[in-house]
């Protein structure tokens, strides 16, 4: 999508008050193009926008029609899975040619969507973007280098802080309950097991588990390789893949939620291969409320109109 660079990208953000549209908003800020025109909040309605300060802004309700209505360049969809497709059925209807940048799992399998992960595609002239879950994304981070010399299914133990499981009150936001422990839960066919196996083309199984930690997650990843490795030529892989992408740094040490929590970058690492050169395991952390979430669907609108894809994300 072109655009003038003199003429503001009026954006719509539904799903405002959540901690990903939080995070959304402090990113919008620091947008020299993309110039925030509603922010969607039925619970906040009425109350002024913190964090935004470019204009001065209010929470409003808006039905799927009146988000469609009112044309804007670009739409972020923040909501709880199952709510985009009325919005969807609303924007198409007016056949616009608004960008839909999706963050919740509704679009991820649809091929009439684009999945996309920044590092690992070009959303170029696109304008149905489905952006990656948070786990989704440290796990592909972990094994798109290896794909193709990886032998059978890959296996994944993801640590999610407690704001991965949004506001909505359940037992993975509990405090009660994570004080002091860890939960294991969806032991299998979580839907980022089935989201990585399908967009990278390997088996991966996986087993989430929730913390008493707001914001980040650790992924340990292992891998059996077809063929023996050194380590060297593991991290090379890695280095390679990731060498014009300033947001994915590559590591010797194991990369923890405390180096990452509030970044907005990930961070893989820890290579750890076994004596038999086949059998090795990869760390990696993000911050599940930006890489996982806010700063890739940045990323994606920014592609979209064919900005730079890193256009107000500071990741110094
Ligand atoms: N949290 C995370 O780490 C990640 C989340 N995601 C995805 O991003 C999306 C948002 O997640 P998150 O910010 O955590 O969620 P939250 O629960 O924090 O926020 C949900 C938002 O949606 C709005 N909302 C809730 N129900 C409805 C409804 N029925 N109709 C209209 N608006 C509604 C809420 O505002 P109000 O009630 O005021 O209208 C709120 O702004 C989800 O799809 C999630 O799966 C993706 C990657 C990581
Ligand atoms: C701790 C926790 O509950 N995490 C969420 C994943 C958050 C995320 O990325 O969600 P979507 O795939 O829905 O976008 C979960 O396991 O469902």
């Amino acid at each position: 999508m072109s655009h003038s660079n003199s003429q503001p990208i009026s954006v719509a953000l539904i799903g405002a008050r959540g901690y990903v549209g939080e995070e959304l908003i402090r990113l919008l800020n620091q947008h020299p193009v993309f110039e925030l025109a509603l922010a969607v909040s039925r619970s906040k309605q009425g109350q002024a926008v913190n964090g935004y300060s470019n204009n001065t802004l209010y929470y409003q309700d808006a039905t799927p029609a009146q988000v469609a209505e009112g044309n804007y360049d670009l739409i972020f969809l923040a909501l709880p899975n199952g709510l985009a497709q009325s919005y969807v059925t609303e924007i198409d209807r007016l056949s616009s040619q608004s960008v839909i940048v999706d963050l919740s799992a509704d679009y991820r399998f649809d091929k009439s969507w684009y999945y996309s992960l920044p590092e690992l595609s070009q959303t170029t002239d696109q304008i149905r973007i489905s952006n990656p879950g948070c786990y989704a994304t440290a796990m592909q981070l972990s094994l798109a280098p290896l794909t193709p010399v990886i032998d059978g299914a890959a296996h994944c133990f993801g640590v999610s802080g407690y704001s991965g499981a949004g506001t909505n009150p359940s037992d993975k936001n509990n405090l009660e309950l994570l004080k002091d422990n860890l939960i294991p839960y969806q032991l299998s066919e979580h839907l980022h097991e089935k989201e990585v196996s399908h967009h990278l083309d390997t088996d991966v199984k996986f087993t989430p588990h929730v913390a008493s930690f707001f914001r980040g997650i650790s992924m340990t990843t292992h891998i059996s390789l077809q063929q023996p490795m050194t380590l060297e030529e593991v991290i090379e892989k890695f280095k390679k893949l990731y060498q014009h992408h300033p947001l994915i740094e590559v590591r010797e040490t194991i990369p923890l939620v405390k180096d990452i929590q509030g970044k907005v970058g990930a961070i893989v690492g820890g290579f750890k291969l076994d004596k038999s050169g086949c059998h090795l395991v990869v760390c990696c952390a993000l911050d599940n409320l930006l890489k996982g979430a806010a700063v890739q669907a940045l990323q994606n609108a920014n592609q979209a109109f064919n900005l730079n894809s890193l256009e107000a994300i500071n990741y110094d």
